[in-house]
């Protein structure tokens, strides 16, 4: 039987990696996959990993059919047994729609691959959607970590080096510090502005505290080891 599966964790947690690490498993027993993404960081048509892998992918847009896509390709006689979705967040509720009738009536399993809540702790469409419609959901086994050493749940965005809780809900950048791109990111209206993310737990999340502003942190807050 497919399946529609969601893989979730916080920025950085490792799914593209994982994405990647599906389709080469895949490949390697003999089935035939596609996959896709929707405003990769590196701002090209492809799965980009942290650790350094890049596969080229189909860009999604908002006008994307995930189920004309499968049904086009295999009435050319192309076999396609599964889908990878990476930066699911980012698709729209009836694209998630789309890819549980791929998985029920075309028998095509399907990964998807997301965040599931933006900068203000709200979820994005695209993983409200999945949640709604998975099989199964999975969480990231390798925790990213708050500065404090407790496991990171949540996304803050920073402007300028402060965290805000407004703002469009679109800005592709890094985690500040990270990666190849400049301490600055793109709305989806390609407007640049001066953006980056840090992983915080939720405590440090509703108090606003990022790791710029730990050292002046109040009294009694101490430093937690890892695990608590
Ligand atoms: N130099 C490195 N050495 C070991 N692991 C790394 C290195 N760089 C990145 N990683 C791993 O890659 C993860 C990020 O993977 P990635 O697939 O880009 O995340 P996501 O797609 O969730 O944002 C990090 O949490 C870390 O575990
Ligand atoms: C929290 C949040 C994130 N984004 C963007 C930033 C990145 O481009 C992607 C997440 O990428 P990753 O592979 O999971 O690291 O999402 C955003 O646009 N809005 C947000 O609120």
């Amino acid at each position: 039987m497919a399946e529609l599966v969601f893989f979730t964790g916080t920025m950085d947690s490792g799914k593209s990696t994982l994405a990647l690490q599906m389709d080469y498993n895949h490949r390697a027993g003999g089935r035939l996959g596609l996959l896709f993404t929707r405003h990769d960081r590196s701002g090209e048509a492809a799965i980009t990993s942290r650790l350094g892998l890049r596969t080229p992918a189909i860009e999604v847009t908002a006008s994307s059919s995930f189920w004309d896509e499968v049904v086009r390709r295999r009435t050319h006689g192309e076999e396609v047994d599964y889908l990878i979705c990476d930066e699911a967040q980012f698709y729209r509720a009836e694209q998630v729609d789309d890819l549980a009738r791929v998985v029920d009536e075309l028998e095509v399993d399907v990964y998807a691959f997301g965040i599931g809540t933006d900068f203000r702790a709200r979820l994005f469409e695209g993983s409200q959607r999945l949640v709604e419609l998975a099989d199964r959901i999975e969480s990231l086994q390798v925790p990213t970590l708050c500065w404090c050493g407790r496991r990171a749940t949540h996304n803050a965005r920073t402007v300028g080096g402060t965290m805000v809780r407004t703002g469009e809900q679109v800005v592709v950048a890094d985690i500040t510090g990270r990666g190849t791109l400049p301490p600055a990111g793109v709305t989806a209206q390609g407007q640049p502005v001066e953006v980056g993310y840090e992983t915080l737990c939720r405590r440090h999340y509703m108090a606003g505290r990022t790791a710029a502003t730990a050292d002046v942190m109040g009294e009694g807050e101490q430093l937690l080891p890892f695990g608590e």
